[in-house]
């Protein structure tokens, strides 16, 4: 190709980015400085480009001025020429012996003292010398590394969260707890304060039967993981006085399972009681060992403030709805969309508990294809590119006979010399599917796309029943037998009873209620002389359904006098007059 010839896609590529220049210059802030926080796990646009062009090269500045490279490269061996199972099980290998360099980025040490050109060269450093690393990782051909959050931004978010929180709460899918919790953030909280701890908060237990349950608390309490069932959703439902519907109610012994604490669904005043109790714990051992390691970041309690408790998870887990249902009305943004979260919030629950909400991070890990991840929630359906493997996933993972039950569905027999076992082919699948619905694309052939995203959506919202056992406890009692089956009429009930709220713009909701930053930060520590504090309202009122919205934050950056740190504060416009009274 010619030099001066330019293809459409760079063209398109190239107007796009100078259009966003333009608009950006309108709006009076700078694109280029990125101040519109986003995800990125993936390089998708000429901007992100544009951006990774300039960090490779700041990763080669980086390794030319230290070349000790923490991260022992590929063996060289090729993997082409082995059999699967040969691939997968080197792979089990690579991947135990590099299960240490999957590390969340450490925020390098800080003092308020510091400049914020100095702390923000410092994290850009350390956050480029762990990018390499990983990118190192991937250049291992035995290794297969997740699509992960690439954006400082968002892992500042985590940072700030991490270091402010006594009690870091995981919050995992109950459906797949191991997938989404991440070992190595407990470490790196523990490195800020040896006596944080992280709490594994199993949200939507209500899509687990109590069989299910049980085996999970005895592999949580095997492995000393502080953990609590919970479900926002039906906390959510009980604030409106209504009750969520048991797709497992059959095979639930209801008072067995209220019994026992280890698997019994939470309440949401005793999730908040709990909360609070091993938040204040933390604080009482670290006030007694006179402890002044807390550092400038974790005044609160230490000052004798409220304790705080931070929400972590991946995208997509139930954050915001969990802090929804905490704080008995609506403040976060809920949608089946994962990633909608952009920045921390600092939620004041009573003068003893303040509540911080973080961004839904995807955590790197090894092993999930894409496919996974968009089948497990953790990426937009948008993303979606390969939708016969993504539905694959699906068809391995929920029984034949549950799937042609839900979707009222006959799924192709498999041939007499197939094995009898084997589950569907997403081909089968998505054909059957489209066939009982009538989607036909318009080149006349079945809509698959239009199959795969509704099939997904259901998978991911709980329609199309599916749970993971803990390692090494078989798959007995789940849906072997009709025992472990979901009711499907329960199942059907739940779609037609949704309680959850559509997105909603947060202007609109009521104001107050969230600080913005800055004003909890001295809230906290005692810098502001008003008191907050938080009229319960009556959520009923607040939960009703309304047409869809994108959630609309205003942002701003700058400099937190407090820790120094550059951080982008959230700012809630003033809507009524709401809860919060300031006396
Ligand atoms: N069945 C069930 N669904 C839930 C529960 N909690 C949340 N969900 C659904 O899960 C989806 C994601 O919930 P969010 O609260 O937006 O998740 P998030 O972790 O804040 O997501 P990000 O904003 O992407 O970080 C929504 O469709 C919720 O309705 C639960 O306890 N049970």
């Amino acid at each position: 190709m010619g030099k001066n010839e330019k293809t459409g896609l760079g063209r398109a590529l190239v107007k796009h980015h100078n259009q966003m220049i333009q608009q950006s210059k309108e709006k009076g802030r700078s694109y280029r400085n990125k101040k519109v926080l986003e995800s990125v796990t993936d390089v998708s646009n000429i901007d992100a480009v544009i951006d990774q062009g300039e960090e490779a090269e700041l990763l080669l500045a980086a390794d030319r001025s230290r070349p000790d490279l923490p991260i022992r490269l590929d063996s060289g061996s090729s993997t082409s020429g082995m059999t699967p199972e040969k691939r997968r099980e080197e792979q089990k290998k690579e991947e135990a012996l590099h299960a240490s360099s999957l590390r969340v980025p450490r925020r390098p040490p800080w003092s308020p003292s510091m400049s914020v050109e100095e702390l923000d060269a410092n994290e850009r450093q350390a956050f480029l010398v762990w990018r390499r690393n990983l990118a190192r990782l991937e250049e291992n051909e035995k290794l297969v590394l997740t699509p992960f959050e690439k954006n400082l931004d968002i892992w500042r978010q985590l940072w700030r969260v991490v270091e402010r929180s006594d009690l870091l709460v995981m919050v995992v899918d109950a459906r797949d707890p191991l997938f989404y919790q991440c070992a190595d953030l407990e470490a790196y909280a523990q490195e800020t304060d040896k006596y944080k701890r992280t709490l594994l908060l199993v949200n939507k237990a209500d899509l687990l039967p109590f069989s299910v349950r049980e085996k999970w608390a005895k592999f949580f309490h095997l492995h000393e993981i502080l953990f609590v069932f919970w479900s926002a959703k039906a906390a959510s439902a009980e604030l409106e006085g209504k009750k969520l519907a048991d797709p497992w109610k059959k095979q639930n012994n209801s008072q067995e399972e209220k019994d026992d604490p280890s698997t019994k669904l939470y309440g949401r005043e005793e999730l908040l009681m709990r909360l609070q109790f091993e938040a204040e714990e933390i604080a009482k051992l670290r006030r007694e060992s006179g402890s002044s390691s807390t550092g400038p970041s974790n005044g609160h309690s230490a000052a004798g403030g409220p304790v705080v408790v931070g929400f972590i998870g991946y995208p997509n887990v139930g954050k915001s709805s969990t802090i929804n249902a905490l704080v008995g009305q609506k403040r976060t943004g809920v949608t089946s969309t994962p990633g909608k979260t952009k920045h921390f919030q600092t939620l004041i629950i009573s003068d003893e508990l303040t509540l911080c909400d973080c961004p839904g991070l995807v955590f790197p890990s090894f092993s999930s294809s894409r496919q996974e991840m968009i089948a497990c929630g953790v990426l937009p359906i948008d993303r979606m590119t390969e939708h016969r493997e993504a539905v694959q996933v699906v068809a391995n993972r929920v029984p034949r006979r549950v799937i042609e039950n839900v979707y009222n569905i006959s799924l192709p027999k498999p041939k007499p010399y197939e094995p009898q076992d084997r589950p569907p082919l997403a081909s089968e699948f998505l054909r059957a599917y489209c066939a009982s619905r009538g989607y036909v694309a318009s080149s006349g052939l079945p809509d698959e796309t239009r199959a795969a995203r509704q099939i997904l959506k259901d998978y991911i919202d709980g329609k199309l029943p599916h749970y993971e056992m803990p390692p090494g406890m078989g798959d007995e009692g789940c849906y072997d037998g009709d025992a472990a089956e979901p009711s499907l009429s329960e199942v059907a009930e739940s779609k037609s009873s949704d309680i959850e709220n559509p997105p909603d713009n947060e202007d609109e909701s009521e104001n107050g209620l969230v600080l913005d930053d800055l004003s909890s930060f001295d809230v906290a520590n005692g810098l502001s002389s008003k008191k907050v504090t938080v009229k319960k309202s009556n959520a009923s009122h607040k939960h009703h359904r309304k047409p869809q919205r994108k959630k609309d934050r205003s942002w701003r950056v700058g400099n937190d006098d407090g820790d120094g740190m550059p951080v982008i504060r959230v700012f809630q416009k003033p809507a009524n007059a709401g809860p919060v009274m300031a006396g």
